[in-house]
């Protein structure tokens, strides 16, 4: 099978995050020969180093990358995709899409969406759209958490591989060292802060510096780690100890050691549409916020999220985790909200491991998919 995945950065890391590991996955665990356009290589190469912005095009972990400019270069009958991907609201160019329509064998058209956990979804996932104009159809394709749904990323021995990381002293201090973080043992808790702006985020920081329990605090390059500089001028060392309390500002790391920082932290604060499910695989407690949409129509899906995700917690954790939430995601101080959030810390734990466990009986995204296109490939070669 052959797969052209198009992705187009509008901003941040999940587009080029999520179509990254999509591509990786249809490539390695279901040998499709995958090309993955991207429009944007300098973002990319911040979560896959050995990426050369200025090749139009290469080949990264048996991928080929093509860079996706204005003009398209010119394709010949022998690039024929079986499969083409619009991710995550893209459009392909229309010279492309007359290009699918000229072949009497035409490849399969998905539009691949962006993650809900609102209802609807199921009534809309896998549905049909005839194209305008042009002799050609598209489907989308929703990601999610049920079984009504596409699934969500995981890559095959994932949670396994996280596990051990998670149980072993030895792997964990390589980590570390990996980082450049040889005293991270030495606290009490890490936790990992990946969050769009928090405008009332230092009372929460002198809680945690005044507490008994020591925290190293690891905060990725961005706005948030420019933000936290403009309080604590020390930070543009990329260091800042203050009583029990030390952040410390990270380069991007590539995905898989990403995935195993979530591993090894106790708390990870995540954001967007990738990093949320890696925390749910990494296994630990997570605190979501989610990408702010217009007239808060993000507050909905969080909700939604935040209910399926809770169905089976108790009042007390649901109220607790919930409140956290919404406090995080308005912005506001969060002090109150963390103190009863670490009470509950350990049931908080047990849930999160339920709640993976049932998301592990799912099929992953990629299978779903290869299962879906499959089947559409073969009834439509039937019937032509
Ligand atoms: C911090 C860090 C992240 N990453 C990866 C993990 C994810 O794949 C990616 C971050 O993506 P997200 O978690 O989704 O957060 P994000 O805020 O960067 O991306 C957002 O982008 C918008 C355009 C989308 O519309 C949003 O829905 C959302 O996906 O970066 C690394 O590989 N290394 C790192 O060091």
């Amino acid at each position: 099978m052959r797969c052209d995945l198009f992705c187009s950065v509008v901003d941040n890391f999940g587009d080029i995050g999520i179509c990254w590991r999509l591509a990786r996955q249809l490539q390695s665990e279901h040998q499709w020969q995958v090309t993955l356009w991207v429009d944007d290589l300098v973002s990319f190469q911040k979560i896959c180093h050995s990426i050369k912005p200025n090749l139009a095009s290469q080949l990264q972990n048996e991928v080929l990358v093509r860079h996706w400019t204005v003009v398209l270069p010119e394709l010949t009958e022998s690039d024929r995709p079986d499969l083409v991907i619009e991710a995550l609201a893209c459009t392909i160019p229309p010279s492309y899409l007359q290009w699918m329509a000229s072949f009497t064998d035409k490849p399969l058209w998905l539009n691949l969406e962006y993650l809900s956990a609102e209802d609807w979804v199921h009534g809309c996932h896998a549905l049909p759209s005839p194209h305008p104009t042009l002799p050609l159809q598209k489907y989308f394709f929703f990601p999610g958490f049920t079984e009504q749904t596409g699934g969500l990323l995981r890559e095959r021995g994932l949670v396994d591989s996280l596990v051990k990381s998670r149980n072993s002293t030895e792997l964990q201090q390589q980590f570390w060292q990996k980082l450049g973080l040889l005293d991270a043992m030495n606290y009490q808790q890490k936790i990992s802060l990946f969050a769009y702006s928090q405008a009332q985020i230092r009372p929460w920081l002198e809680q945690l510096a005044n507490a008994a329990q020591t925290t190293l605090l690891l905060v990725p390059q961005g706005q948030l780690a420019t933000d936290l500089t403009q309080l604590f001028s020390e930070l543009q060392t990329g260091r800042f100890d203050h009583n029990s309390l030390s952040i410390r500002i990270l380069d991007f790391m590539p995905q898989p050691m990403y995935d195993e920082l979530l591993a090894c932290c106790d708390i990870n604060f995540v954001r967007g549409e990738d990093s949320v499910i890696r925390a749910h695989w990494a296994g630990k407690a997570f605190i979501w916020q989610i990408y702010r949409q217009e007239e808060q129509a993000h507050l909905i899906k969080l909700q939604a999220f935040l209910d399926k995700y809770l169905q089976h917690a108790s009042q007390e954790q649901k109220a607790c985790i919930e409140q956290l939430h919404m406090a995080w995601n308005l912005e506001q101080d969060i002090s109150t909200e963390f103190a009863t959030f670490k009470e509950f810390s350990e049931q908080i734990q047990l849930h999160n491991k339920k709640w993976q466990e049932y998301l592990i009986q799912q099929q992953d995204l990629a299978s779903n998919l290869v299962r879906f296109a499959e089947n559409k490939l073969i009834m439509s070669r039937n019937f032509s």
